[in-house]
């Protein structure tokens, strides 16, 4: 029987572990090296078929722009699979926007991947992803549902076995446009490029944990939003390290490994008391500011909405 809705989907947010610019393409694009982790801060979205081909969003939360990356994903894919079917797409938006978290590009992935399922497309995940691109840069990697290796513009990804691993996010009250980072004179364009297989031979995973890299958007960001470096220095001070994540605003620090003695830990070692809280929001942040304690995830809930050709799942 076919399907008629698919309720509490999670559009999860993603972090850069490092961003490095290595090149710039013909068309202004800029080439990048990256790891992208999704985490456990999410958008929900609730999808009902519509018989008449209409589609149609209705904000619960923070209301979005009137043609948003939700409708532009759903109508993408209605044409390029030729359906005459609709959806109501509701949407409860908790992720912050301009935040450098992806979520606009996460809420367009998993109203593919919905999509996918409620019209009964069964597309291949590679075939979703090339449709994906077309919407945006990170949008393939929301698809890819994995922690990633992530080169070209966003569209070469290599899944990665990451240990699990929390995070405090803090998002200042300014919001950043990507494009106006990528347009600064302050960008460096020249970061050396790694190669993944060097890489993992030499101890990457373990570089990355350590804060392999850095984030080469950050001083064309904290130039154009003083509130950035802000936020740098009041993670840097309650654990130790910061970094922004993709074009910012939002940054974030390690705050240990996801295991049961890293959870305990704190209040063994007299630890900073924001590092040994629990999940959820984070406390003491300046009026107007948001910020979380989140765990990374291993895999999107939704990955098994889309197929992985023989020997790539
Ligand atoms: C910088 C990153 C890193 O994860 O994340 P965000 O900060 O946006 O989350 C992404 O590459 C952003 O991806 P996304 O937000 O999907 O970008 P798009 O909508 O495709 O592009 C917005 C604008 O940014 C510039 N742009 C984007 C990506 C890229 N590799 N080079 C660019 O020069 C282009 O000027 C483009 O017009
Ligand atoms: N579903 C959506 N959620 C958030 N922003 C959206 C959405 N659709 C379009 N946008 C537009 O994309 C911009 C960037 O949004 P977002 O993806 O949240 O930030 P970032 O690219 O910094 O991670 C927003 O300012 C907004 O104008």
């Amino acid at each position: 029987m076919a399907l008629r809705a698919l309720h509490d989907l999670p559009a999860p947010a993603k972090l850069n572990l490092f961003l490095h610019v290595v090149g710039r393409r013909d068309d202004g694009y800029h080439l990048l090296q990256s790891v992208f982790v999704p985490i456990d801060w999410c958008d929900t979205l609730h999808l009902e078929r519509r018989e008449d081909g209409r589609l149609v969003r209705h904000d619960l939360g923070t209301p979005l722009p009137a043609d948003d990356l939700c409708l532009r994903a759903a109508r993408a894919l209605q044409a390029a699979a030729g359906v005459s079917l609709g959806v109501d797409i509701h949407i409860d938006k908790r992720l912050p926007a301009g935040a450098g978290m992806g979520g606009g590009s996460s809420d367009a992935a998993t109203v593919l991947l919905g999509l996918n399922r409620l019209w009964g497309l069964h597309w291949p995940r590679p075939r979703l992803q090339a449709l994906a691109l077309g919407l945006g840069a990170d949008v393939p990697f929301f698809v890819g549902g994995r922690p990633a290796w992530v080169e070209g513009i966003g569209e070469r990804l290599s899944p990665l076995d990451l240990p699990p691993m929390r995070f405090a996010v803090v998002k200042p009250p300014a919001a950043i446009e990507t494009r106006a980072i990528f347009g600064s004179e302050l960008l460096r364009r020249d970061t050396q490029p790694a190669i993944l297989a060097s890489f993992l031979a030499s101890d990457g995973l373990q570089r990355l944990a350590g804060g392999f890299g850095c984030n080469d958007l950050q001083p064309a960001a904290e130039a154009v939003c003083a509130e950035v470096g802000e936020a740098r220095r009041w993670l840097t001070q309650r654990f130790g390290n910061a970094r922004m994540t993709g074009s910012g605003s939002a940054v974030f620090a390690r705050a240990g490994n996801d295991d049961a003695s890293d959870r305990t830990r704190g209040s063994r070692t007299g630890e900073s008391p924001a590092a040994a809280a629990p999940d959820g929001p984070l406390q003491g942040l300046p009026d107007g500011w948001t910020g979380r304690l989140c765990r990374s995830l291993g895999r999107h809930p939704l990955l098994d909405w889309a197929a992985d050709p023989p020997g790539l799942a």
